[in-house]
């Protein structure tokens, strides 16, 4: 009768065990039974029943997808303790890989549970999230090349960092910039971090089937193809998408929180924000091979006339270069204007290293083309929704900074839902994410006005005295030490600190002023410093506008920054 005991408790445990998962089953059975139905408001339809629906799995999606499907918090275990049986219990039955992670990290002392008694940890998956991506095939663009340090450092703070191995990413340490035949280097401050810790080159396509990899493995997330055309609105509250699949049948899903990353050409923001997307120029994209870069693992920048000429690796044999044409309007690739302005206008400009290498990309004809867009976030506050990724907020491609900042913004909403177990109540949910738009703001606007300064800096314009800081910029970068290191920081998402940008600026402004007024001052020397510091004032303060001065240098005197959970929303 003893030794029969033990075995009435495991008895008992397997049958509490299948009782919860069958639980855990229903809540999604319940989901997919209420897909057809409309939305009642507090029940989660759509799907399968999802907690979050995601439009668009490009980096911002299938990150955030991977960030709030992923187990986050131990009160995301279901946990049956039972009474010590005669033997000491070894193990608990773990459902599930994700556990482990938490085990290791000591978020769940195994070990206590294990000594304490018979432990059954049955594991909830995180939310249940729903993404719909219109092709899920591997892209192939010419867009988001080049991870900053910043980003590969949000990649470890969401466990995504495996996601730039096996894709022959590039390691890149500094950027070389090229003017006028003067040359100057800049490393990456790398020192403090973990030796993965540096930007990476590598395909596109090849590093988002890795994010869209890692979120599909995780059972509570569905990846899906399919376009979605438009958001459902019931009283002023999103309650889901309505989508074609690939198949052309349109199809709804519902969830309390849709979250819409579809990109820089999204055609669902129009209802959800009001910003207006400026496109100042278009990088024409070539592909180079078998060529080596002047500085290996640097990216080069040529500031070049009429605008800047871009290369770095995007593979061990392949270099990506993005020359900038100005205007509202390219070349046509058609009738052969691109390959003659490529030919007779940039190829000159293009390091001697390179040059054939880039010769030959033309010649091949694997010409690409892309608008650089730059649009301010300003979302409205809208029930049941929210804007994410390039959809929400861009900036010039120049510095290579969209994919952390949309990291960064994941990391910031994840911590933001962390503490919530009901995302039913829309109004409290819209008052609350308030603060995802304070919080995002360190780094999102140091990011966005280092990229649209630099662009107006160094990208084409007629006004000689934007010319003029940007040969002082230059000048101070040549210089190394504190400046240029300050700068790669700055570039690299690592120092996410508006001021400290701002700052960065008026250095490099103050040392233009300092070479036309020392050692004696004269009045055209006083008349250039004048119109310096009037060229500097009108690319600075736009900007400075367009970000908000208050929540960007003074976000703490925001009530959003100090917002607590709405306790309905906690339990
Ligand atoms: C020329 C260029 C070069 C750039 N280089 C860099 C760089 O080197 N480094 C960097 O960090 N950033 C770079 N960027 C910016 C970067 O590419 C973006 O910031 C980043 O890709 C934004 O990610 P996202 O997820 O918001 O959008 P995307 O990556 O564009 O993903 C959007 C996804 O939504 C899907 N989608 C669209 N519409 C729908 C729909 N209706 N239904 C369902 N799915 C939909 C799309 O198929 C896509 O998969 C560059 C941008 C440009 C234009």
């Amino acid at each position: 009768m003893e030794g029969m005991y033990p075995l009435g408790v495991i008895a008992a445990a397997s049958i509490l065990a299948f009782l919860l998962l069958v639980r855990i089953h229903g809540r999604w059975g319940k989901g997919r039974k209420a897909a057809g139905k409309r939305d009642s408001g507090r029940v989660a339809a759509g799907f399968g029943g999802a907690d979050v629906i995601v439009v668009g799995a490009g980096v911002t999606g299938s990150a955030l997808a991977y960030a709030l499907g992923k187990v986050t918090s131990p009160s995301s275990f279901f946990a049956i303790k039972l009474p010590v049986v005669s033997r000491p219990a070894k193990t608990g039955f773990l459902v599930d890989a994700n556990v482990t992670t938490h085990l290791d990290k000591g978020k769940v002392n195994r070990n206590r549970n294990v000594q304490s008694g018979f432990m059954i940890l049955i594991v909830q998956d995180g939310r249940r999230v729903h993404v719909v991506e219109r092709d899920l095939a591997e892209p192939d663009r010419i867009v988001g090349e080049v991870l900053q340090p910043g980003g590969c450092l949000n990649l470890f703070e969401l466990g995504l960092e495996d996601c730039v191995d096996e894709i022959d990413a590039q390691r890149v340490l500094g950027y070389v910039l090229h003017k006028n035949g003067r040359s100057a280097k800049l490393s990456l401050p790398l020192e403090k971090y973990h030796v993965d810790v540096a930007a990476r080159g590598f395909h596109h396509g090849r590093f988002i089937q890795r994010l869209r990899e890692k979120a599909a493995s995780l059972s509570s997330v569905q990846l899906k193809q399919g376009t979605v055309t438009s958001l459902i609105k019931e009283d002023g509250i999103v309650k889901g998408v309505v989508y074609k699949t690939k198949s052309g049948k349109e199809s709804k899903a519902f969830a309390p929180l849709t979250i819409v990353c579809d990109g820089s050409f999204s055609n669902l923001r129009h209802t959800l924000c009001s910003s207006e997307v400026d496109v100042p120029s278009y990088f024409v994209g070539l592909l180079l091979e078998d060529c080596q870069l002047p500085f290996p693992n640097h990216a080069h920048v040529i500031l070049a006339e009429p605008s800047i000429v871009l290369f770095y690796s995007i593979s061990s044999t392949e270099t990506r270069c993005l020359v900038d044409v100005p205007g509202q309007k390219v070349p046509s690739i058609a009738n052969g204007e691109m390959e003659n302005y490529l030919k007779t206008l940039v190829a000159p400009q293009v390091p001697t290293e390179l040059h054939d290498a880039f010769v030959a990309a033309i010649d091949k004809g694997n010409i690409r083309t892309m608008p650089c867009k730059s649009m301010p976030a300003d979302a409205h506050l809208t029930p049941g929704v929210l804007l994410m990724g390039d959809a929400f907020n861009m900036r010039h491609p120049l510095t290579g900074g969209g994919m952390t900042v949309g990291l960064s913004d994941v990391i910031v909403l994840r911590n933001l839902l962390r503490p919530l177990h009901d995302l039913h109540d829309a109004a409290a949910l819209c008052k609350y994410l308030e603060s995802f738009y304070i919080l995002r703001k360190p780094v999102a606007s140091t990011m966005n006005m280092l990229a649209d300064a630099f662009y107006k800096l160094f990208g084409a314009s007629s006004d000689e005295a934007r010319k003029e800081i940007g040969q002082a910029y230059f000048n101070c970068l040549s210089l190394g030490g504190g400046f240029s290191s300050d700068s790669t920081a700055l570039i690299g998402g690592l120092n996410a600190s508006p001021l400290h940008l701002v700052i960065h600026f008026l250095v490099a402004v103050t040392h233009g002023v300092g070479h036309l007024l020392l050692p004696i001052p004269s009045v055209g020397g006083l008349r250039g410093s004048a119109r310096l510091i009037s060229a500097a004032a009108r690319i600075v303060l736009p900007l400075m506008k367009a970000e908000g001065v208050r929540q960007t240098f003074f976000p703490a005197t925001f009530p959003a920054y100090y917002r607590d959970p709405p306790a309905q929303l906690k339990q």
